[in-house]
């Protein structure tokens, strides 16, 4: 999976350039590719989106978001000059033929015609398909082009079957590269690395040796700017049906025959396919999902969801999932999906509790040993095992730990995912990227809970904006024998 020299040389054309994802993140993460030397001299960037801007306007947004969205150590003002030189836009409603799609083609013409084109396409996922249809039309789509999906790939099955029919149409598919940005953390892909490249976790990763695993991703960030977009959406569509099943794909996999795209997809896949279905009657007892009331951030008070919104709503911020994956490795072992917006505190994690020692040498003292794989902040991992207790007078044991850092060795920062993904774009290389079977997969996974949910069929929970989630969530998780990683006792 090691891919860290520089790209050939690229055009990448971004449609939705004005908005929020292309600012914090796209443009960001480009410049800092070109900061490590990976963005080879003759790339350009040419943002396209319906305002109305020349090229110079766009420039300016363009500082201006590396000035707000780069971490200070990055900044460098002679490298931000030499990365606006490469930034051109045009004005252009990818939906509509009759628009500015010559200004494209004048910009694309400057490059040889064997340029690799990346469209990136960070709109609204209703556009992808008239989008497609205007670059086949006006013949953009060369064979060296790709591109980029941005989530949601739908909000159910159907539509995200006609959102990847609509662009294969004008795309094959090794030229489609459906971005999960979760993949493209380096945090993320050390699963693969501590479950396959160490003996100790790869010969006890099983149903024999594991209790359960608990996957959360929870924020203490509210739905900000986007809750026109979130309220439609929600916390099970938001994050569980693409990000944390992507996580739990990697946990459950079996070792892929090697670490090419296909193996790795393929191996996904196959988890995603054998999850045990939660029919609609069975939604109320196997997932909860709770909603925001007004609380208190870092002892401030913040409103609820719906006085955020301003109006009523049946939209979950906080949805937790028990899912099982009916392979002979994960025999009856829970996975517990969870995430949560207005969290106590922002953490992503895998927690893995695993089968107390049946040896009865110590009788009740021994406890479970636990492996904390940290995706976010403080990056690395944690092992607490049993020890000795020095104070106790008999053999009684504690948990001793150990941790250990994700972090870069030469104590750089962990790229932004964005930077991997979007030059793996470039490569052709989509190991990182979701295959349409895994996206079709996930959402027929969900879908009995969406639906039930869109019924009522299970209650809506609350729970106080800055707390760790509803009381619901605790009382559902010890039904089969298990606690939340914070109620644990270390
Ligand atoms: N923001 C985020 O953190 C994340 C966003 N995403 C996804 O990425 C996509 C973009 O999100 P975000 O940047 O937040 O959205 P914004 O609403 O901020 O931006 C949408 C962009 O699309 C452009 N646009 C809209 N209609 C058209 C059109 N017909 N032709 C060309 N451009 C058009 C808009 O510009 P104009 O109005 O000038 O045309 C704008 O640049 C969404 O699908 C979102 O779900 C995914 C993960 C995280
Ligand atoms: O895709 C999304 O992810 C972010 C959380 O990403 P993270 O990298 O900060 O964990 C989430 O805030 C957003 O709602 C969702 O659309």
């Amino acid at each position: 999976m090691a891919h860290s020299q520089q790209t050939a040389p690229f055009d990448y054309v971004i449609f939705g350039a004005t908005g929020d994802l292309t600012m914090r993140k796209l443009l960001p993460a480009l410049y800092n590719q070109l900061r490590v030397g990976h963005v080879p001299e003759e790339a350009r960037i040419i943002g396209t989106a319906r305002s109305s801007l020349s090229r110079e306007e766009y420039i300016t947004r363009t500082r201006e978001a590396l000035e707000n969205f780069l971490p200070a150590q990055h900044k460098d003002a002679a490298l931000i000059d030499r990365f606006l030189k490469k930034v051109h836009y045009v004005t252009l409603d990818g939906t509509k033929s009759d628009h500015n799609w010559d200004d494209l083609k004048a910009v694309l013409d400057q490059s040889p015609t064997d340029r690799i084109r990346v469209f990136y396409y960070s709109t609204a996922p209703q556009l992808f398909e008239a989008i497609s249809e205007n670059l086949h039309r006006f013949g953009f789509i060369t064979p060296q082009s790709r591109v980029v999906l941005e989530k949601p790939i739908g909000t159910d099955s159907a539509s995200a079957r006609a959102i990847n029919d609509g662009v294969s149409r004008f795309f094959e598919e090794n030229q489609i590269f459906r971005i999960d940005h979760y993949l493209g953390k380096e945090t993320v892909q050390d699963i693969i690395a501590l479950r396959f490249a160490n003996p100790i976790f790869n010969a006890v990763w099983s149903a024999e040796h594991i209790q359960s695993i608990q996957i959360t991703a929870a924020e203490t960030v509210g739905v900000e700017g986007r809750a026109a977009y979130y309220d439609t959406s929600g916390a099970l569509r938001d994050m569980i049906q693409n990000h944390l099943l992507q996580v739990l794909s990697l946990c459950a996999m079996e070792a892929p025959a090697d670490l090419e795209a296909d193996s790795v997809r393929d191996a996904k896949v196959n988890v995603l396919k054998a999850l045990r279905p939660i029919p609609e009657e069975k939604v109320a007892s196997e997932t909860v999902r709770a909603q925001y009331v007004k609380g208190e951030m870092k002892g401030k008070p913040v409103p609820g969801y719906l006085e955020e919104l301003g109006e009523d709503s049946h939209t979950e911020t906080y949805a937790v999932m028990r899912a099982y994956v009916d392979t002979p490795r994960w025999k009856d072992v829970p996975f517990y999906i969870r995430t949560a917006k207005r969290s106590t505190k922002k953490v992503s994690e895998v927690i893995v509790t695993f089968r107390k020692s049946a040896s009865s040498l110590f009788g009740k003292s021994a406890a479970s040993d636990r492996l904390v794989i940290r995706l976010q902040p403080d990056e690395g991992f944690g092992l607490a095992l049993n020890v000795k207790n020095p104070a106790a007078a008999g053999f009684d044991l504690q948990h001793g730990s150990m941790s250990g850092k994700f972090a870069p060795a030469d104590g750089s920062l962990i790229p932004d995912s964005y930077e991997r993904l979007m030059l793996d774009a470039v490569r052709g290389y989509p190991a990182l990227f979701i295959r349409r079977d895994e996206v079709e997969a996930a959402w027929a996974w969900v879908e009995p809970t969406l639906k039930a949910w869109a019924a009522n069929k299970a209650p809506m929970a609350h729970y106080a904006a800055g707390s760790y989630g509803p009381e619901e969530a605790r009382r559902f998780i010890a039904t089969t024998g298990d606690a939340w990683h914070e109620d644990m006792a270390d």
